[in-house]
């Protein structure tokens, strides 16, 4: 028998007072062991349908499975397995690093595992705070034991809600490498992010959400295969004044000052080598040649402009750079 999905939503909608809904018919199955980036602008829904998993959120309608077993009917026993990263920090300032994460082990039923403790803490470069008072720790490092809460208990579903938000380049490096290790071993990720370069670098799906609905799922490789693009870009030396045929009748167009041949290349089409070849044959200044693919960030872009009126200019314009 196949393994149920690590989580499985079904129909799960969430209605603030009388009318504002902030998930509407959600449904979805994530499989154990992927790593999946939940990806949308502000007020999206993505904190409230996390929220709805592990508890904090009380959902309005609809089925919440956690590795098939169904949270209706034993709302804590399976929550047990679920590990969370909030956004906000939220420990007490005034244990140490080392008891906080003991407290944490005891919250979810485990014996105090001073190895387990150890490893989360070197894991996260922490291996020198065990003894720090928590309200000591610079802001990085209170994110890393928000982190190393979230996983102390060996949780196979972790949600991580924008954990590299306002953090430095290390620690976002540290972290990917240690979410890629959970996931090689078997633990599920689900992944909030506004800096998209971490879901094109991380996750294995991704599902776009916006105003509560979950317009897209779909493996990122496919992705970015199907909606992405691969330019051909050649500078020339000197001014050109027109293309040749061939690069002509492609699609290839040249820039108002003649210094810039642009090729979409596409499946089926002719080869960017074939266009370079051309080029050169013909005596064309080709100076440099470079070509780009089209990230995630602009094909998120692109689906949420997709939208019928309901992609608001406003949501849009939350979108936050890909970098910090
Ligand atoms: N307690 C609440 N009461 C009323 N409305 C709420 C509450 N919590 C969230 N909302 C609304 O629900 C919608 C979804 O919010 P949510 O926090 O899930 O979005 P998000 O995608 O996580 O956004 P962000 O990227 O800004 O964290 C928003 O319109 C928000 O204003």
């Amino acid at each position: 028998m196949s393994s149920p999905p690590a989580l499985e939503l079904k129909g799960l909608t969430k209605t603030y007072g009388d009318k504002h809904t902030a998930l509407s018919d959600v449904s979805l199955s994530i499989r154990p062991g992927e790593i999946f980036a939940l990806l949308g602008p502000n007020g999206a829904g993505k904190t409230t349908l996390i929220g709805s998993v592990c508890g904090l959120v009380k959902k309005t309608s609809g089925k919440v499975f956690v590795f098939g077993q169904d949270l209706d009917e034993d709302p804590v026993r399976p929550r047990y397995q679920v590990g969370l990263v909030p956004q906000e920090i939220n420990f007490d300032p005034f244990f140490t690093v080392a008891e906080s994460l003991y407290i944490q082990q005891g919250f979810y039923g485990q014996p105090r595992d001073e190895a387990r403790v150890r490893e989360v803490l070197t894991a996260l470069n922490l291996q020198g705070k065990a003894n720090a008072i928590t309200r000591a720790l610079s802001g990085g490092m209170k994110r890393r034991l928000l982190i190393a809460k979230a996983l102390v208990h060996k949780p196979k579903l972790v949600f991580l809600d924008e954990p590299t938000a306002g953090v430095d380049v290390e620690l976002r490096r540290d972290l990917w490498t240690y979410v890629r290790k959970l996931a090689a071993e078997g633990t599920t990720i689900v992944l909030t992010t506004h800096y998209l370069e971490e879901a094109e670098e991380l996750a294995d799906r991704v599902g776009v959400i916006n105003e509560g609905r979950l317009l897209l799922v779909e493996e990122k490789t496919q992705l970015l295969k199907r909606l992405g693009e691969k330019r051909l870009l050649v500078h020339f030396s000197a001014p050109v004044s027109t293309l040749p045929e061939v690069p002509l009748r492609a699609g290839a167009t040249l820039s108002a000052d003649g210094h810039l041949l642009t090729y979409p290349e596409r499946e089926g089409g002719v080869p960017g080598g074939d266009i370079l070849r051309t080029l050169y044959l013909q005596g064309l200044p080709v100076a440099t040649v470079e070509t780009r693919h089209s990230r995630l960030e602009d094909i998120l872009i692109e689906i949420l402009r997709g939208r019928p009126a309901a992609a608001s200019a406003a949501a849009l314009n939350s979108l936050p750079p890909a970098t910090p």
